[in-house]
């Protein structure tokens, strides 16, 4: 097991907190004037992916200081733990092993004393099989008719990851297929989702690693009684439901056919499970060699993150960079925007990767920390963020580093739409990083032909004081294996950051109570009398709720 170091206790901690203060009263405009190279000393290209770090505050000596925390928390080592199967998710005693579903090295990854390669495969080739069926029309409804609407009944990991994907690579659905996510335990979810679909043409795919999940289960229900509202017999069932999950026994008792079940492992985290049967979905609506080239993106990334050396390590790099702002300059939000409307659900489904991989307060050791952890993860695409909330970014009082995203071609290109979306994603983070001085506004107003007077009274607002940091990842295009990549570099960042800060990555406890007390409430509300068991608010609102219903 790799070191569970407080950072705070490491020496390169105490130097970066020095160093932090000097960087502090550094403009990055500076930066830029006294280094011509600076773009060349600080950006990396992996495959048609070009990451640009050299709009942020620091220099060689703070990435050189940061490596050193790297180094010291035990990095190195904790990538070795994860990729040999070791149980670095301790409080759930499982191994982390998402890369093994991605894994085309042909080395086994063995854990307990087993290499789980094979069964990976295996559920692979059963999907890739059950793909062809349902495309090639061979995997016919009830009434004969070729499945054309696929239903992914999940929630959180076994919803997210599937509907980003399938949105981000919507060029490259199959002509004939339609798919539809239903998330919510909202009744307005199944209710709307239903009305889209035919039954006798529609496949329900109901996602659920641990096929206990309140809402989804719910929902699975709705769907299965309104199946059989048309199709009236429980025979049917089989040619219209499938179940991605890890627990078998719930699989069986909910009444789906275990041929029709794709297993998963209990080593593969829900928000890590898009490479897993969870992306059956993907699979079914872009087409299975396009799943695969995914999951091929993801797996050159990880041979990048094993072997090479911190100072050229991307997600490391992206790690150090996010945790040099929210543990030295204090800021609280991390901002993802990328310049491709079919990415529009990137930062959504990072909120959930990042959010409840790394928002906790416990370190590895049963310790509360004394430091800052897991970053709250926001955005929207570009350019409606522009028009939104970017005032706050040029603006504002917080420092919100940025990551920008954006593809070299545009799957639809259509007139100068592309250029001009491009200049906005170039423009963003030159802005962001440059400001305008009052100097330069005072010019530009004095052009305008503005009195003195006007000019003195209108400057201070619109000077940007510039030095807000941005990184920028251009990729060629947005293709399978580009997107696997680009999620793969974001899994292992969150990674990274969740062995310096010393906490376990890979558990959700967080979630849990609400999930309790919501059991425990909802048979309160089955009847009308006042409740009185909660503190006053919750009884009051519980209460005023049984009054407004009726
Ligand atoms: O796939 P399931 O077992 O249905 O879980 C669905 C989701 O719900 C849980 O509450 C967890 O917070 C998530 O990590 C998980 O992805």
């Amino acid at each position: 097991m790799f070191p569970t170091t407080n950072p705070e206790s490491t020496k390169a901690w105490q130097e970066l907190l020095k160093h932090a203060d000097q960087m502090k009263q550094t403009h990055m405009r500076t930066l830029f004037a006294e280094d011509a190279e600076r773009f060349n000393k600080f950006n990396l290209r992996f495959e048609q992916i070009l990451f640009d770090y050299s709009k942020n505050i620091i220099t060689e000596e703070t990435l050189t200081k940061l490596f050193a925390l790297a180094k010291e928390c035990g990095v190195e080592e904790g990538i070795k733990a994860m990729f040999s199967a070791e149980k670095i998710n301790a409080t759930e005693n499982r191994a982390v092993l998402h890369t093994a579903l991605r894994n085309f090295s042909g080395n086994p990854v063995v854990l307990d004393g087993k290499d789980v390669m094979p069964d990976v495969l295996t559920v692979q080739k059963k999907m890739e099989e059950f793909c062809e069926r349902v495309h090639s029309g061979e995997w016919k409804g009830y009434t004969g008719k070729p499945i054309r609407y696929i239903v992914n009944i999940g929630i959180g990991g076994s919803d997210l990851g599937p509907v980003m994907v399938t949105e981000a690579l919507k060029p490259y659905w199959k002509e004939g297929m339609q798919p539809y996510f239903v998330s919510n335990v909202d009744g307005t979810h199944i209710a709307e989702t239903l009305k889209k679909v035919s039954p006798e043409e529609t496949l329900f795919l109901v996602a659920s690693k641990t096929f206990t999940t309140q809402e989804t289960m719910t929902n699975a229900l709705t769907a299965r009684s309104w199946f059989l509202e048309h199709a009236k017999d429980e025979k049917f069932v089989a040619k219209h439901f499938a179940a991605l999950s890890t627990n078998e026994k719930a699989v069986k008792e909910f009444g789906i056919d275990p041929a029709n079940m794709f297993e998963f492992w209990d080593w593969v985290g829900g928000r890590y499970s898009l490479w897993s049967a969870i992306g059956l979905s993907i699979a079914l609506t872009v087409g299975f060699d396009n799943f695969k080239k995914l999951l091929e993106g993801a797996h050159a990334v990880d041979k990048h993150f094993q072997t090479t050396p911190l100072e050229k390590n991307i997600p490391a790099i992206m790690a150090l960079i996010g945790l040099w702002y929210g543990n030295f300059f204090g800021t609280a939000t991390e901002a993802i925007l990328a310049y491709d409307q079919y990415m529009h659900r990137f930062a959504a489904y990072f909120q959930q990767g990042n959010m409840e991989s790394n928002g906790k307060y416990v370190d590895r050791n049963g310790k509360a920390v004394t430091y800052e952890t897991g970053p709250i993860v926001w955005g929207e695409p570009g350019t409606n963020g522009q028009h939104a909330f970017y005032q706050l970014i040029h603006q504002g009082t917080r420092i919100i580093p940025a990551d920008f995203i954006a593809p070299a071609i545009s799957h639809n290109p259509i007139g100068d739409h592309h250029v001009k979306l491009l200049s906005n994603f170039f423009a963003q983070t030159e802005a962001l990083m440059n400001g305008k001085s009052a100097e330069e506004v005072k010019a530009e107003l004095v052009k305008q032909g503005l009195k003195d007077a006007e000019i003195a009274e209108l400057t201070p607002y619109k000077v940007f004081t510039g030095n807000r940091p941005t990184n920028s990842f251009l990729v060629k295009e947005i293709d399978p294996r580009t997107l696997g990549s680009l999620v793969a570099m974001y899994e292992h960042k969150i990674f990274v950051q969740g062995v310096i800060w010393n906490i376990y990555s890979f558990d959700q406890w967080g979630v849990e109570l609400g999930k309790q007390l919501a059991n425990k409430i909802l048979p309160e509300l089955v009847n009308d009398s006042a409740v009185s068991s909660h503190d006053s608010s919750t009884n009051g609102l519980i209460n005023a709720w049984k009054k407004l219903k009726k």
